[in-house]
Protein backbone atom coordinates (compact mmCIF):
# COMPACT_ATOMS: atom_id res chain seq x y z
CA UNK A 1 0.00 0.00 0.00
CA UNK A 2 2.79 2.24 -0.72
CA UNK A 3 0.87 5.09 -2.40
CA UNK A 4 -2.12 4.76 0.68
CA UNK A 5 -2.84 7.54 3.13
CA UNK A 6 -1.83 7.12 6.48
CA UNK A 7 -5.06 7.07 7.82
CA UNK A 8 -6.00 4.39 5.18
CA UNK A 9 -8.60 1.55 5.86
CA UNK A 10 -6.91 -2.01 4.93
CA UNK A 11 -8.90 -3.02 2.10
CA UNK A 12 -9.16 -6.26 3.50
CA UNK A 13 -10.99 -4.29 6.14
CA UNK A 14 -13.47 -2.74 4.70
CA UNK A 15 -16.61 -4.21 5.03
CA UNK A 16 -20.11 -3.17 3.62
CA UNK A 17 -22.36 -4.70 5.76
CA UNK A 18 -21.86 -6.87 9.38
CA UNK A 19 -23.41 -8.54 11.63
CA UNK A 20 -22.15 -7.09 15.36
CA UNK A 21 -23.48 -7.60 18.84
CA UNK A 22 -26.73 -8.63 17.44
CA UNK A 23 -26.81 -5.69 14.97
CA UNK A 24 -27.11 -5.09 11.65
CA UNK A 25 -24.10 -3.24 10.77
CA UNK A 26 -23.84 -1.46 7.27
CA UNK A 27 -21.55 1.45 5.90
CA UNK A 28 -23.84 4.39 4.79
CA UNK A 29 -22.67 4.47 1.51
CA UNK A 30 -24.98 7.78 0.32
CA UNK A 31 -21.86 9.60 2.52
CA UNK A 32 -18.77 8.45 0.79
CA UNK A 33 -16.13 9.80 0.25
CA UNK A 34 -17.01 12.61 2.31
CA UNK A 35 -18.13 10.99 5.63
CA UNK A 36 -17.57 6.95 6.74
CA UNK A 37 -20.37 6.49 8.76
CA UNK A 38 -22.64 3.18 9.79
CA UNK A 39 -25.87 2.70 10.52
CA UNK A 40 -27.13 0.14 12.94
CA UNK A 41 -30.51 -1.59 12.16
CA UNK A 42 -32.28 -4.07 14.52
CA UNK A 43 -35.33 -4.92 12.59
CA UNK A 44 -35.96 -6.32 8.28
CA UNK A 45 -38.20 -3.39 7.45
CA UNK A 46 -35.89 -0.65 8.22
CA UNK A 47 -33.52 -3.13 6.25
CA UNK A 48 -35.41 -3.10 3.68
CA UNK A 49 -35.43 0.44 3.76
CA UNK A 50 -31.58 0.58 3.29
CA UNK A 51 -31.67 -1.64 0.50
CA UNK A 52 -33.96 0.48 -1.37
CA UNK A 53 -31.90 4.24 0.04
CA UNK A 54 -28.88 2.33 -1.70
CA UNK A 55 -27.36 2.64 2.23
CA UNK A 56 -26.01 -0.83 1.04
CA UNK A 57 -26.24 -1.22 -2.72
CA UNK A 58 -23.95 -4.08 -5.07
CA UNK A 59 -25.53 -6.93 -6.12
CA UNK A 60 -23.90 -9.60 -3.71
CA UNK A 61 -23.99 -6.97 -0.64
CA UNK A 62 -27.51 -6.71 -0.98
CA UNK A 63 -27.77 -10.97 -0.84
CA UNK A 64 -25.72 -10.99 2.30
CA UNK A 65 -27.74 -8.19 3.90
CA UNK A 66 -30.72 -9.52 3.47
CA UNK A 67 -29.55 -12.81 4.87
CA UNK A 68 -28.89 -10.64 7.80
CA UNK A 69 -32.67 -8.73 7.63
CA UNK A 70 -33.77 -12.27 7.66
CA UNK A 71 -32.62 -13.28 11.23
CA UNK A 72 -33.44 -9.83 12.57
CA UNK A 73 -37.07 -10.87 11.58
CA UNK A 74 -36.90 -13.71 13.09
CA UNK A 75 -35.83 -12.75 16.59
CA UNK A 76 -38.99 -10.83 16.26
CA UNK A 77 -41.20 -12.99 14.86
CA UNK A 78 -39.96 -15.94 17.64
CA UNK A 79 -39.88 -13.29 20.49
CA UNK A 80 -44.16 -12.65 19.30
CA UNK A 81 -45.09 -15.71 18.98
CA UNK A 82 -42.79 -18.88 19.35
CA UNK A 83 -45.22 -20.88 17.80
CA UNK A 84 -46.33 -19.07 14.65
CA UNK A 85 -43.14 -17.21 13.73
CA UNK A 86 -41.91 -19.29 10.94
CA UNK A 87 -45.87 -18.75 9.07
CA UNK A 88 -45.57 -14.34 10.46
CA UNK A 89 -42.29 -14.30 8.89
CA UNK A 90 -43.37 -14.96 5.27
CA UNK A 91 -44.88 -11.26 4.62
CA UNK A 92 -41.58 -9.76 5.91
CA UNK A 93 -39.33 -12.37 3.65
CA UNK A 94 -41.89 -10.73 0.90
CA UNK A 95 -41.31 -7.58 1.82
CA UNK A 96 -37.66 -7.65 1.76
CA UNK A 97 -37.49 -9.50 -1.71
CA UNK A 98 -39.39 -6.64 -3.10
CA UNK A 99 -36.52 -4.08 -2.36
CA UNK A 100 -35.11 -3.95 -5.05
CA UNK A 101 -36.05 -5.73 -8.02
CA UNK A 102 -32.69 -6.40 -10.34
CA UNK A 103 -30.18 -8.40 -8.08
CA UNK A 104 -31.15 -11.77 -8.50
CA UNK A 105 -28.72 -12.18 -5.09
CA UNK A 106 -31.02 -10.64 -2.98
CA UNK A 107 -34.24 -12.66 -4.18
CA UNK A 108 -31.58 -15.76 -4.20
CA UNK A 109 -30.49 -14.84 -0.35
CA UNK A 110 -34.45 -14.62 0.47
CA UNK A 111 -35.17 -17.67 -0.54
CA UNK A 112 -32.83 -19.44 0.70
CA UNK A 113 -32.91 -18.58 3.92
CA UNK A 114 -37.23 -19.25 3.52
CA UNK A 115 -36.25 -22.88 2.25
CA UNK A 116 -34.41 -23.19 5.61
CA UNK A 117 -37.37 -21.69 7.68
CA UNK A 118 -39.85 -23.89 5.80
CA UNK A 119 -37.72 -27.22 6.48
CA UNK A 120 -38.62 -26.55 9.87
CA UNK A 121 -36.17 -25.24 12.59
CA UNK A 122 -36.97 -26.88 15.81
CA UNK A 123 -37.07 -23.95 19.14
CA UNK A 124 -35.61 -20.99 19.18
CA UNK A 125 -34.44 -20.18 14.98
CA UNK A 126 -32.03 -17.14 15.93
CA UNK A 127 -28.50 -19.21 15.96
CA UNK A 128 -29.11 -21.58 13.14
CA UNK A 129 -30.41 -18.46 11.03
CA UNK A 130 -27.41 -16.62 12.40
CA UNK A 131 -24.86 -19.48 11.09
CA UNK A 132 -26.57 -19.78 7.61
CA UNK A 133 -26.04 -15.90 7.06
CA UNK A 134 -22.66 -15.70 8.18
CA UNK A 135 -21.94 -19.18 5.90
CA UNK A 136 -23.45 -16.95 3.03
CA UNK A 137 -21.24 -13.82 4.16
CA UNK A 138 -18.05 -15.73 4.13
CA UNK A 139 -18.60 -17.67 1.42
CA UNK A 140 -19.01 -14.68 -1.02
CA UNK A 141 -15.62 -13.43 -0.04
CA UNK A 142 -14.05 -16.56 -0.79
CA UNK A 143 -15.62 -16.71 -4.02
CA UNK A 144 -14.57 -13.22 -4.68
CA UNK A 145 -10.93 -14.16 -4.06
CA UNK A 146 -11.28 -17.19 -6.11
CA UNK A 147 -12.94 -15.15 -9.03
CA UNK A 148 -9.63 -12.67 -8.32
CA UNK A 149 -7.15 -14.93 -9.14
CA UNK A 150 -9.35 -16.69 -11.90
CA UNK A 151 -10.05 -13.10 -13.20
CA UNK A 152 -6.35 -11.96 -13.17
CA UNK A 153 -4.79 -14.61 -14.51
CA UNK A 154 -6.57 -13.81 -18.13
CA UNK A 155 -5.10 -10.50 -17.99
CA UNK A 156 -1.36 -10.14 -20.16
CA UNK A 157 1.13 -8.73 -18.08
CA UNK A 158 1.28 -4.71 -18.95
CA UNK A 159 -2.31 -4.21 -19.01
CA UNK A 160 -4.80 -1.02 -18.94
CA UNK A 161 -7.58 -1.72 -17.87
CA UNK A 162 -11.15 -0.13 -17.29
CA UNK A 163 -14.19 -0.69 -14.79
CA UNK A 164 -17.34 0.59 -14.37
CA UNK A 165 -19.43 1.07 -10.84
CA UNK A 166 -18.01 -0.33 -8.21
CA UNK A 167 -17.83 -3.58 -7.55
CA UNK A 168 -15.43 -3.83 -4.83
CA UNK A 169 -15.46 -4.67 -0.90
CA UNK A 170 -18.67 -1.75 -0.74
CA UNK A 171 -20.42 -3.99 -3.38
CA UNK A 172 -20.16 -7.50 -1.83
CA UNK A 173 -19.17 -9.24 1.27
CA UNK A 174 -15.32 -8.14 1.32
CA UNK A 175 -13.11 -8.35 -1.60
CA UNK A 176 -15.33 -7.05 -4.54
CA UNK A 177 -15.91 -9.10 -7.91
CA UNK A 178 -14.88 -6.98 -10.84
CA UNK A 179 -12.23 -5.28 -8.19
CA UNK A 180 -11.27 -8.00 -6.65
CA UNK A 181 -9.68 -9.01 -9.89
CA UNK A 182 -8.46 -5.82 -10.47
CA UNK A 183 -6.83 -5.95 -6.90
CA UNK A 184 -5.27 -9.27 -8.11
CA UNK A 185 -4.18 -8.64 -11.07
CA UNK A 186 -2.20 -5.23 -9.67
CA UNK A 187 -0.72 -7.35 -6.69
CA UNK A 188 0.45 -9.85 -9.46
CA UNK A 189 2.05 -6.93 -11.42
CA UNK A 190 -0.51 -8.02 -14.65
CA UNK A 191 -1.78 -4.62 -14.25
CA UNK A 192 -0.40 -1.66 -15.12
CA UNK A 193 -3.25 1.23 -15.33
CA UNK A 194 -6.27 1.39 -13.68
CA UNK A 195 -9.10 3.62 -14.93
CA UNK A 196 -12.79 3.67 -13.37
CA UNK A 197 -15.77 5.46 -14.70
CA UNK A 198 -17.58 7.99 -12.71
CA UNK A 199 -20.68 6.09 -13.65
CA UNK A 200 -23.68 9.01 -13.66
CA UNK A 201 -25.57 9.58 -12.11
CA UNK A 202 -25.52 8.11 -8.35
CA UNK A 203 -21.48 7.72 -8.85
CA UNK A 204 -20.66 4.71 -7.60
CA UNK A 205 -17.10 5.14 -9.41
CA UNK A 206 -16.10 8.36 -8.19
CA UNK A 207 -17.48 7.77 -4.88
CA UNK A 208 -16.69 4.11 -4.13
CA UNK A 209 -14.16 2.77 -6.59
CA UNK A 210 -12.26 5.90 -6.13
CA UNK A 211 -12.07 6.03 -2.69
CA UNK A 212 -11.66 2.11 -2.61
CA UNK A 213 -8.38 2.50 -4.42
CA UNK A 214 -7.14 5.37 -2.78
CA UNK A 215 -7.53 3.43 0.75
CA UNK A 216 -5.52 0.48 -1.26
CA UNK A 217 -3.51 2.51 -2.74
CA UNK A 218 -3.52 1.24 -6.29
CA UNK A 219 -3.02 4.09 -8.67
CA UNK A 220 -6.07 4.81 -10.55
CA UNK A 221 -7.58 7.30 -13.08
CA UNK A 222 -11.38 8.62 -12.70
CA UNK A 223 -12.97 9.34 -16.13
CA UNK A 224 -15.91 10.56 -17.34
CA UNK A 225 -18.28 7.80 -18.76
CA UNK A 226 -18.43 9.49 -22.01
CA UNK A 227 -14.50 9.58 -22.23
CA UNK A 228 -14.40 5.79 -21.71
CA UNK A 229 -14.71 5.35 -25.67
CA UNK A 230 -12.01 7.79 -26.67
CA UNK A 231 -9.63 6.22 -24.03
CA UNK A 232 -10.39 2.36 -25.44
CA UNK A 233 -9.44 4.74 -29.07
CA UNK A 234 -6.15 5.61 -27.42
CA UNK A 235 -5.15 1.74 -26.90
CA UNK A 236 -4.94 2.59 -22.93
CA UNK A 237 -7.12 -0.60 -22.33
CA UNK A 238 -7.29 -4.40 -22.91
CA UNK A 239 -9.97 -5.74 -20.60
CA UNK A 240 -13.59 -3.85 -19.47
CA UNK A 241 -13.64 -5.52 -16.21
CA UNK A 242 -17.47 -4.92 -14.73
CA UNK A 243 -19.70 -6.83 -12.31
CA UNK A 244 -23.44 -7.78 -12.66
CA UNK A 245 -26.77 -7.79 -10.94
CA UNK A 246 -28.26 -11.03 -12.62
CA UNK A 247 -26.90 -13.01 -15.56
CA UNK A 248 -29.34 -14.91 -17.53
CA UNK A 249 -29.40 -18.22 -18.40
CA UNK A 250 -28.13 -17.42 -22.05
CA UNK A 251 -25.31 -15.23 -20.42
CA UNK A 252 -26.94 -12.10 -21.31
CA UNK A 253 -26.22 -10.06 -18.40
CA UNK A 254 -27.68 -7.56 -16.17
CA UNK A 255 -24.86 -4.76 -14.78
CA UNK A 256 -25.12 -0.86 -13.77
CA UNK A 257 -26.39 1.21 -16.58
CA UNK A 258 -23.83 2.23 -18.62
CA UNK A 259 -21.97 -0.99 -19.30
CA UNK A 260 -23.90 -1.74 -22.53
CA UNK A 261 -22.63 0.82 -24.40
CA UNK A 262 -19.12 0.18 -23.23
CA UNK A 263 -19.43 -3.28 -24.28
CA UNK A 264 -20.35 -2.04 -27.80
CA UNK A 265 -17.45 0.44 -27.37
CA UNK A 266 -14.71 -2.61 -26.28
CA UNK A 267 -16.04 -5.07 -28.91
CA UNK A 268 -15.47 -1.83 -31.91
CA UNK A 269 -12.06 -1.36 -30.78
CA UNK A 270 -10.92 -4.74 -29.89
CA UNK A 271 -10.92 -4.39 -25.84
CA UNK A 272 -11.86 -7.55 -24.05
CA UNK A 273 -14.84 -7.79 -21.88
CA UNK A 274 -14.94 -9.43 -18.33
CA UNK A 275 -18.29 -9.77 -16.54
CA UNK A 276 -16.77 -11.12 -12.61
CA UNK A 277 -19.71 -12.06 -10.83
CA UNK A 278 -20.59 -15.11 -8.07
CA UNK A 279 -23.11 -18.36 -9.14
CA UNK A 280 -25.47 -16.50 -6.76
CA UNK A 281 -25.47 -13.55 -9.54
CA UNK A 282 -26.28 -16.71 -12.02
CA UNK A 283 -29.86 -17.10 -12.50
CA UNK A 284 -31.14 -19.81 -15.01
CA UNK A 285 -34.63 -19.52 -14.23
CA UNK A 286 -34.41 -16.13 -16.39
CA UNK A 287 -34.05 -16.96 -20.05
CA UNK A 288 -32.34 -14.02 -21.44
CA UNK A 289 -31.89 -10.30 -21.05
CA UNK A 290 -35.02 -9.33 -21.88
CA UNK A 291 -36.69 -11.24 -18.76
CA UNK A 292 -34.39 -9.19 -16.38
CA UNK A 293 -36.38 -6.53 -15.26
CA UNK A 294 -34.36 -3.34 -14.71
CA UNK A 295 -34.93 -0.91 -12.10
CA UNK A 296 -36.16 3.00 -12.93
CA UNK A 297 -34.92 5.17 -9.94
CA UNK A 298 -35.95 8.61 -8.88
CA UNK A 299 -35.77 11.44 -11.84
CA UNK A 300 -33.89 13.71 -9.34
CA UNK A 301 -31.04 11.05 -9.15
CA UNK A 302 -30.25 12.76 -13.30
CA UNK A 303 -32.05 16.11 -12.56
CA UNK A 304 -28.90 16.92 -10.74
CA UNK A 305 -24.93 15.96 -9.54
CA UNK A 306 -23.90 14.69 -5.99
CA UNK A 307 -27.16 15.85 -4.27
CA UNK A 308 -27.86 19.62 -6.17
CA UNK A 309 -29.85 20.18 -8.86
CA UNK A 310 -28.35 21.07 -12.21
CA UNK A 311 -31.04 20.75 -14.78
CA UNK A 312 -33.94 23.28 -14.84
CA UNK A 313 -37.08 22.71 -13.73
CA UNK A 314 -39.31 21.66 -16.66
CA UNK A 315 -37.14 18.85 -17.93
CA UNK A 316 -38.21 15.42 -17.28
CA UNK A 317 -35.19 12.30 -17.04
CA UNK A 318 -35.50 8.77 -17.82
CA UNK A 319 -33.23 6.75 -14.92
CA UNK A 320 -32.94 2.92 -16.13
CA UNK A 321 -30.51 2.25 -12.94
CA UNK A 322 -29.31 -1.04 -14.89
CA UNK A 323 -28.85 -2.20 -18.40
CA UNK A 324 -28.53 -5.55 -20.68
CA UNK A 325 -25.67 -6.74 -22.07
CA UNK A 326 -25.82 -9.05 -24.54
CA UNK A 327 -24.09 -12.70 -24.14
CA UNK A 328 -22.20 -11.84 -27.54
CA UNK A 329 -20.42 -9.19 -26.24
CA UNK A 330 -19.37 -10.76 -23.61
CA UNK A 331 -15.36 -12.42 -24.44
CA UNK A 332 -15.49 -13.98 -20.43
CA UNK A 333 -17.63 -14.75 -17.37
CA UNK A 334 -15.77 -15.60 -14.15
CA UNK A 335 -16.94 -16.89 -11.50
CA UNK A 336 -15.83 -18.63 -8.54
CA UNK A 337 -16.58 -22.17 -10.24
CA UNK A 338 -14.51 -21.03 -13.29
CA UNK A 339 -14.58 -19.10 -16.45
CA UNK A 340 -16.70 -19.50 -19.07
CA UNK A 341 -15.72 -17.93 -22.46
CA UNK A 342 -17.55 -16.70 -25.38
CA UNK A 343 -20.67 -17.57 -22.83
CA UNK A 344 -23.68 -19.66 -24.26
CA UNK A 345 -26.44 -21.37 -22.12
CA UNK A 346 -24.85 -24.80 -22.83
CA UNK A 347 -21.68 -23.83 -21.26
CA UNK A 348 -23.18 -21.81 -18.52
CA UNK A 349 -25.26 -25.20 -17.72
CA UNK A 350 -22.21 -27.09 -17.94
CA UNK A 351 -20.29 -24.60 -15.39
CA UNK A 352 -23.81 -24.40 -13.08
CA UNK A 353 -23.27 -28.20 -12.72
CA UNK A 354 -19.69 -28.33 -12.15
CA UNK A 355 -18.51 -28.96 -8.51
C1 LIG B 1 -20.36 -6.61 -7.26
S1 LIG B 1 -21.47 -6.30 -8.50
C2 LIG B 1 -22.16 -4.79 -7.98
C3 LIG B 1 -23.11 -4.26 -9.01
O1 LIG B 1 -24.15 -3.54 -8.36
C4 LIG B 1 -24.12 -2.22 -8.83
O2 LIG B 1 -25.39 -1.64 -8.88
P1 LIG B 1 -25.91 -0.76 -7.62
O3 LIG B 1 -24.77 0.12 -7.20
O4 LIG B 1 -27.08 0.01 -8.18
O5 LIG B 1 -26.32 -1.75 -6.56
C5 LIG B 1 -23.53 -2.33 -10.20
O6 LIG B 1 -24.45 -2.83 -11.14
C6 LIG B 1 -22.42 -3.29 -9.92
O7 LIG B 1 -21.89 -3.90 -11.06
Amino acid sequence: MANAPSNAILYDKIRAVEWENGRLKLIDQRLLPGKFEHLYLDHLPESAKAITDMVVRGAPAIGVTAAYAVVLAARDRYKENPNGWHKAIQADLDLLAEARPTAVNLRWAVEHMRGLINAGIPGNPLMRLLSEAQRIHADDIAANRRMGELGAALIETGSGVLTHCNTGALATGGYGTALGVVRAGYAAGRIKSVYADETRPWLQGARLTAWELVQEGIPATLIADSAATYLMKQGKVAWVIVGADRIAANGDTANKIGTYMTAVAARHHGVKFMVVAPTSTVDMKTPDGAAIPIETRAEAEVLGFGGTRTAPEGIQAWNPAFDITPAELIDAIVTEKGVVTKPTRDKLVAMMKSA
